[in-house]
């Protein structure tokens, strides 16, 4: 067991300071910086200027990424699939994946460019932070704010997840509106660690990830010797199974936006950089309306991810630990057969999603695909487009129909 504790005033407070951390020896006691190699799968820098990313105007998905079977942390397993910006802009994000089968011995890592949302899919995460320790399950999301240390073991062996990553923000509860107090996420159910600290003044190695490069700073104690904090600059986590979900209960289609957990703000009023949403199990009682994700084209980058179930809203193969993307205004909706069972069917109330957390990082950003992303995963797929041939001009293709039955009726033809 993990001890943590609420703190519901993370999330509502701004802004988020760290006041104190009192700990055994302090961090400034190291050995000096040394680069270590580029880890190839990991990419900071979003601008269509670096070689090793691509543009896709089209959507794109993957089977469930590879997880290694040498040995491979948490820190030798982030691989990126897509961005924007930069973090020496602190402007923009990257969506990741982990996939990793060794727990981190003596080793810590410290990301220095941006706050990560953690969204495992594989396996628990058993979390230890300058803060205290946070064991994090499928279902579950943790997140780490730029600069804090920890550490990841794998008590469940292979493991994997996404992460989304952001350069120049914090994560925040949306704002209800005419919700009011309650509803998505409550803030009292955020959960953070309570201080946890070791006493070991053996060999250890820290690892920086600076502007995506890579150091290691070795030093002869633990980084997790922190005996109290103070301030409310700490990791949290969430159970997304505790999210309260909002929806039509009358007529029509809501945006999905409505499920949204967290949100970063972007530095232009009331667009966000990016929204954390989930689609889980609920009622879906709305009448007079199409229920599957209506076909569309809007303006947000769409990149979204399968933790656990099945997830119908998608138009092609997708399972937990794999993707799929579209950018901006590029087309998508659910193949045929579901649009055309979804049409016939009889609205009365159903449980939808049973069994099931997708996810979507919705981003108002245009996105960069990786080179891992495009060419080295062996899971990318591109939509087969015959799978909305059948989607004839219904209308039209019924003319004949339409005109006997106006005529039946004693009414103009078309
Ligand atoms: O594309 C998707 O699967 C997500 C989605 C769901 C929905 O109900 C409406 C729009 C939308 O983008
Ligand atoms: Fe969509």
């Amino acid at each position: 067991m993990r001890k943590t504790q609420a703190v519901s005033r993370i999330v509502e407070m701004e802004p988020l300071k760290l006041k104190w951390l009192y700990r055994i020896r302090p961090a400034v006691a190291h050995e000096g910086f040394t680069a270590l190699p580029a880890n190839p799968d990991l990419e900071s820098s979003f601008l269509p200027l670096n070689p090793k990313v691509h543009v896709s105007p089209t959507q794109l998905a993957w089977h469930p990424f590879e997880i290694p079977t040498h040995p491979t942390d948490f820190v030798e397993g982030l691989k990126t699939l897509a961005g924007c910006g930069d973090p020496t802009l602190r402007e923009g994000l990257a969506a990741h994946i982990y996939a990793a089968n060794t727990s981190m011995a003596k080793k810590a890592f410290i990301n220095n460019d941006g706050d990560m949302l953690i969204v495992p899919s594989q396996g628990r995460l058993d979390i230890q932070t300058e803060f205290g320790k946070l064991m994090v399950r499928p279902g579950e999301i943790v997140v780490i704010q730029r600069g804090i240390r920890f550490k990841v073991l794998l008590p469940d062996g292979p493991s994997r997840g996404y992460i989304q990553e952001i350069f120049g923000a914090h994560y925040e509860l949306p704002e209800l509106g005419p919700l009011g107090a309650n509803g998505l996420a409550n803030s009292r159910d955020f959960e953070s660690p309570v201080a946890s600290f070791d006493v070991d003044q053996s060999r250890w190695e820290i690892i920086y990830k600076v502007a995506g490069s890579l150091h290691v700073c070795k030093q002869g104690h633990t980084p997790f010797d922190v005996v109290a904090w103070h301030g409310n600059y700490v990791p949290y986590k969430y159970n997304l199974e505790k999210f309260i979900n909002v929806g039509s209960i009358s007529k029509d289609h809501i945006d999905p936006s409505i499920f949204c957990v967290l949100t970063v703000k972007s530095k232009t009023p009331g667009t966000p950089l990016a929204d954390f949403l989930i689609f889980s199990p609920r009622w879906d009682v709305a009448s007079e309306t199409y229920r599957p994700p209506y076909y569309h084209r809007n303006a947000a980058t769409e990149f979204m991810g399968l933790i656990y179930g099945k997830y119908g809203g998608r138009s092609d193969g997708f399972a937990p630990g794999g993707a799929s993307y579209e950018t901006g205004f590029c087309p998508h909706g659910v193949a045929y057969e579901q649009f055309k069972a979804a049409s016939e069917m009889e609205l009365t109330p159903q449980r939808i999603s049973e069994g099931t957390i997708a996810f979507m990082f919705e981003s108002s950003m245009m996105f960069t695909l990786t080179d891992y992303a495009m060419k080295r995963t062996g899971k990318l797929h591109e939509h087969d487009p015959t799978m909305w041939e059948n989607l004839k001009a219904e209308f039209v293709s019924n003319l004949d129909k339409v005109n006997a039955d106006l005529r039946a009726m004693g009414l103009d033809e078309l």
